[in-house]
């Protein structure tokens, strides 16, 4: 596509000259740019993209936008937000994709990515081919991409949508961070759905407040619009056991479904009764009540199911065979999944790395706990500190036994980050292993007979981040081999 031809749809701009090259890829990072690329100079919260403008143009950079004068050899878009202008170009750059898929939209602070995946197998099973977007990478028929972000950057993004439509997918299914909202990757997104799990503490490094957090999940029912056309459905599924639901009713114009627990919703669960072998619970509609059982475990697990059935049943899906799909689910990578070593305690490892999920992963195993209950937890580097004190709080609440160590301490000081999690346990009894294999043997060691462990804060990952480095690390291998000596087979 020619330069003048990308820059189209922005109407507010500035451009340095007339020259008119091919554009070929877009790009915000200039280590990643080769010839054709239109780079993009971020100002981001780390680094001004701006002083790589030189490096891209030597890289062969075809044209550059930019917010601020750059002296550069090359063409240069000036705008008042870079990234805005991306997200814009991206979307007609690629044809605007996400129009030509039903495109679903799941936002919260718990939940998103086992949503996505419930989503994803109920539309597969109904014969939507259906494309996923989230933390654990972009995936679509046979193909995993992986990305470095829950919600990648809109070029990535919108080139995903692009290669999906161009597969025959017919629908996806993404995970929208309150990080993603704010600085604008899914604008652009033609979303026919948007889905909100729950609003609870995390990300107060980036959010000056939970006000403005909540704000930035917001943005996603108010980009929803509100187009009535059968094909072309707008509606916000909401959780009426949250709070913030009440605001996001005001922030959109779609139709608002409801799902809950505790309050009359649109699609409500009664007769909860939950074992280590699963959960079974009646779903109430206006339609009637439907028994369901599943192997997923929890009442978070209860309102994800919801919250996913009700998604799906406004997409037309029965809820017979929405049901039949969610009773085979054998589960999702690293959410509250269990380590099998033939040992006579149980092993549960889970993505808790809030204090909200930590709660409710602990409140889940209380219901079922016949021994103690020992906990491995850590907290990620770069990022919350306060939830830190408020997590070991949770632990130690909640087990019988806590033991405090690393999550991903990234460029902090492991001790550091375990100082600011003992802030929140003075005077209580716990251990604390800094290293994370060492805290996990420790916890398999203690064990005895029917108690249950929780390795919570890392699930499905299969590394650490120390420093900047990325080492090998899955909490599941490192159990089953801990398992292992402690049987010593
Ligand atoms: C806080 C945040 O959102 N950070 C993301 C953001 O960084 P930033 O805008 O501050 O950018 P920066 O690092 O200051 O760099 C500025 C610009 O210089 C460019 N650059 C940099 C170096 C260089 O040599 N050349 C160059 O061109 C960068 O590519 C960038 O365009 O944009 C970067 C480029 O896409 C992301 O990599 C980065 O994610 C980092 C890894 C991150 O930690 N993000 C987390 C907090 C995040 O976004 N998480 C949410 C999920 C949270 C949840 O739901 O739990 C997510 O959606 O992933
Ligand atoms: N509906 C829920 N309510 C509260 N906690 C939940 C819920 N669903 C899952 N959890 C807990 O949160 C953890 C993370 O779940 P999941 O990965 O689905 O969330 P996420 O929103 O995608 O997280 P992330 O922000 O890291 O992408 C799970 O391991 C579980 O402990
Ligand atoms: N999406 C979350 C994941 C946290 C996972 C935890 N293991 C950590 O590293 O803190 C974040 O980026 O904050
Ligand atoms: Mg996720």
């Amino acid at each position: 596509m020619k330069l003048n031809e990308c820059i189209n749809p922005l109407l507010n701009y500035k451009k340095s000259n007339d020259h008119n090259p091919d554009i070929l890829r877009l790009e915000i990072d200039s280590r990643n740019v080769e010839p054709n690329t239109l780079f993009f100079c971020i100002s981001g919260l780390q680094l001004d993209g701006h002083k790589f403008a030189a490096e891209a143009a030597k890289r062969g950079a075809a044209a550059i936008v930019a917010e601020k004068p750059l002296e550069v050899n090359v063409p240069v878009i000036y705008v008042a937000d870079s990234r805005r202008a991306l997200a814009i170009i991206s979307d007609y750059y690629y044809g605007q994709p996400s129009h030509n898929l039903h495109l679903i939209g799941v936002t919260g602070t718990n939940g998103k990515t086992s949503i996505t995946h419930i989503i994803k197998a109920i539309q597969d099973d109904a014969g939507v081919s259906t494309g996923l977007v989230g933390t654990m990478g972009i995936r679509y028929n046979d193909k995993l991409v992986p990305v470095n972000n829950t919600t990648p950057e809109s070029f990535v993004l919108q080139k995903a949508f692009r290669e999906m439509a161009n597969d025959d997918v017919a629908s996806a299914v993404m995970e929208v961070s309150s990080h993603a909202l704010h600085q604008g990757r899914v604008r652009g997104c033609d979303f026919n759905i948007a889905v909100f799990t729950n609003l609870t503490q995390d990300h107060l490094d980036y959010h000056p407040t939970m006000k403005d957090y909540l704000y930035a999940k917001g943005l996603l029912f108010s980009q929803l619009g509100n187009t009535y056309d059968t094909n072309h459905v707008k509606a916000a599924v909401l959780n009426q056991d949250d709070a913030a639901s009440e605001e996001y009713k005001h922030m959109t114009s779609a139709s608002v479904f409801t799902y809950g627990i505790e309050n009359q919703a649109d699609f409500r669960a009664e007769n909860i009764e939950i074992t280590s072998n699963g959960t079974q619970f009646d779903l109430v509609t206006r339609d009637g009540r439907f028994p369901v059982m599943m192997k997923l475990i929890g009442k978070f697990s209860v309102y994800n199911v919801l919250a996913s059935m009700l998604t799906c049943f406004i997409k037309g899906i029965s809820i017979d065979s929405m049901i039949h799909t969610v009773q085979h689910i054998d589960g999702i990578d690293g959410r509250f999944e269990t380590v099998q070593g033939g040992q006579p305690f149980t092993v549960i490892v889970d993505y808790s790395h809030t204090a909200d999920s930590l709660e409710n992963a602990l409140l889940t195993i209380k219901e079922f706990a016949k021994g103690r209950v020992i906990t491995v937890v850590g907290c990620g580097g770069d990022r919350d500190r306060t939830k830190r004190p408020v997590m070991a709080k949770t632990a130690v609440k909640y087990s019988d036994l806590t033991v405090l160590t690393s999550d991903n301490p990234r460029t902090e000081d492991p001790e550091r980050i375990l100082m600011d999690m003992e802030a929140g346990v003075r005077g209580a009894s716990y251990e604390k292993i800094v290293d994370r294999s060492e805290a996990i043997n420790f916890a398999v060691r203690e064990a005895e007979d029917h108690d249950i462990i929780l390795i919570a804060g890392k699930g499905h990952e299969t590394y650490q981040i120390m420093g900047t480095d990325k080492i090998d690390f899955d909490d599941r291998k490192v159990a089953k081999n801990a398992i292992k000596e402690r049987l010593g087979s």
